[in-house]
């Protein structure tokens, strides 16, 4: 058989994204989730510089076991036991009371492997910019304010780790005098 085309596994990842997110929208009630997924991942190849095909299939992924009926499972079964394992790491427990669930996500931070971080450090990074440009509907100064002072714990428990990200990161919390 032909040698596929280099971008083969990375193209399945997007497909199996878009799939699986395809009824939901983000927060603003308008975006389709996938743009989050892709967001991600092209943060971490064209700003990040990250090459490691696994780190941005696995940023395609992120949110399909959080957020859709995927299991690792099937992560395991089409992509493998690495970028299954990335998922894993960057997945929050969604059956845990929410206080609980952010409060761990602060401190598996911390002891996350560096390609999780990288995950984890664009999906923030994506997360605060779509904060910055429309907040989720029905989203308080408050809760968003909150939601800076949150994300920017989370961060702090990963530097180190690309400091492009990290200054992208700190444009944000600069802007919202968090620092
Ligand atoms: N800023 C923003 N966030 C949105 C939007 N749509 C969905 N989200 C997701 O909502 C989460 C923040 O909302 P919360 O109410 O604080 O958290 P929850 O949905 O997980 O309970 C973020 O998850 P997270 O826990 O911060 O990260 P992750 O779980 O996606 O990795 C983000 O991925 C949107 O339009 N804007
Ligand atoms: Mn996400």
């Amino acid at each position: 058989m032909e040698a596929l085309h280099p971008t083969a596994k990375l193209m399945q990842g997007l497909q199996f994204a878009a799939s699986k997110h395809r009824t939901q929208r983000r927060k603003d009630n308008e975006t389709p989730y996938i743009n989050h997924p892709i967001n991600v991942a092209t943060i971490l190849a064209v700003e990040g510089g990250i090459t490691d095909e696994s780190v941005l299939i696995a940023a395609l992924l992120h949110d399909t076991v959080e957020d859709t009926d995927t299991t690792f499972e099937e992560i395991k079964q089409h992509f493998g036991v690495e970028i299954c394992e990335i998922v894993r790491e960057v997945t929050d427990d969604k059956s845990l009371e929410k206080q609980e669930r952010k409060r761990l996500q602060i401190e598996h931070a911390a002891m996350s492997s560096f390609k999780a971080k990288l995950v984890k450090l664009a999906d923030k990074l994506d997360n605060l910019r779509d904060l910055r440009r429309k907040p989720p509907i029905g989203w308080s100064l408050e809760r968003q304010e909150q939601y800076y002072v949150w994300a920017k714990k989370v961060v702090d428990n990963m530097r180190g780790t690309n400091p492009v990200l990290e200054r992208e990161l700190d444009v944000i919390f600069k802007e919202k005098k968090l620092l």
